[in-house]
């Protein structure tokens, strides 16, 4: 898992070593500052950083360390098995990585041993659905689907009824990431949520917004509407592995007060690992500290 992270952080770090060739025992605070700056933590949030480590000018490991993981305090919440199915439903804009990480996730499931049953409701691109049932058939999982301009809320509602029928452990829908406009967009993801709930009292039990991690902090604001719209519950990052700005996830947890649930660090079905922010904090830390502990 340790390992797993430091591939999906590999720009991030290499990023990290052109500013500090060789790791050091105790890090000049301006350098620190420097090397919070380049892997895309918001300048105002490196400010709030470095206000809050000790005074000195030279810092250890774990001074910097205590203040990082003061950012992720927004713990995932346990999947809760009583609910069958367990629906989850998949936002964000066209080309963020949605669809490759709904197989990702049916794939996460299906290792555990639960069913899977996927709704392809972004009917808004032909395309979209033509590539969610490809996925479902590579990794050989069930999906919903209709053809292109057909109503997103009842593809929705068809898939739980189906998995609920089927006594399917997992249901995950895909929702289109743009439509002619903002307002039109935002009235389709709030009357999806309202037919997930009239298909299964209580659904959907989790909205994910997938946001691209090579956007960096850019992504907040795209995240803020969406969270504006039908308050999201939690948030997985997406190709980390692409992107040398591995730090903009302090800003995305901050500005969202949401958990990370996932990242994805490559294109494959398997490349999709659980965040936990002590791994991530300590991968950075250690390219920059001898000290391994602390
Ligand atoms: N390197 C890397 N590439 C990823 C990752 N996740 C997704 N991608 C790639 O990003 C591109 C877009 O992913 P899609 O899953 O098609 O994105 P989408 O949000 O469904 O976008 P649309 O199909 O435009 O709606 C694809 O080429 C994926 O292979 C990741 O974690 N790492």
């Amino acid at each position: 898992m340790f390992s797993f992270i430091k591939k999906g952080l590999g720009k991030t770090l290499g990023a990290i070593k052109e500013i500090l060739p060789e790791k050091v025992e105790k890090i000049d605070k301006t350098l620190l500052e420097e090397i919070l700056i380049e892997s895309d933590i918001p300048y105002e949030l490196v400010e709030e950083i470095i206000y809050y480590l000790p005074p000195s000018q030279m810092l250890v490991r774990s001074d910097v360390k205590r203040v990082l993981q003061s950012y992720f305090m927004y713990e995932n919440a346990p999947i809760l098995s009583s609910q069958k199915p367990f629906v989850e439903l998949i936002i964000g804009v066209n080309g963020a990585g949605k669809t490759t990480t709904i197989a990702k996730l049916a794939q996460t499931y299906k290792k555990e041993h639960q069913s899977v049953l996927l709704g392809a409701a972004d009917t808004f691109r032909a395309a979209a659905i033509e590539q969610l049932k490809s996925w479902a058939e590579k990794i050989d999982v069930g999906i919903i689907y209709t053809q292109q301009g057909h109503d997103p809320s009842a593809v929705a509602y068809d898939t739980i009824s189906s998995a609920v029928a089927k006594k399917i452990d997992h249901v995950i829908i895909d929702t289109a990431g743009r439509l002619h406009n903002q307002v039109n967009l935002s009235n389709e993801l709030k009357k999806i949520v309202r037919i997930c709930d009239k298909a299964l009292s209580g659904a959907p039990h989790r909205k994910i917004l997938i946001l691209d991690g090579t956007q960096g902090s850019s992504a907040i604001n795209q995240a803020k509407a969406f969270h504006e719209m039908i308050n999201i519950d939690g948030i997985i990052i997406t190709k980390l592995d692409g992107t040398a700005k591995g730090g903009s996830l302090f800003g995305i947890a901050k500005a969202l007060q949401l958990p990370i649930l996932y990242v994805g660090v490559g294109e494959g079905r398997d490349d999709l690992i659980v965040f936990n922010a002590d791994d991530y904090i300590d991968t950075i830390l250690d390219s920059i500290f001898t000290n391994v502990n602390g």
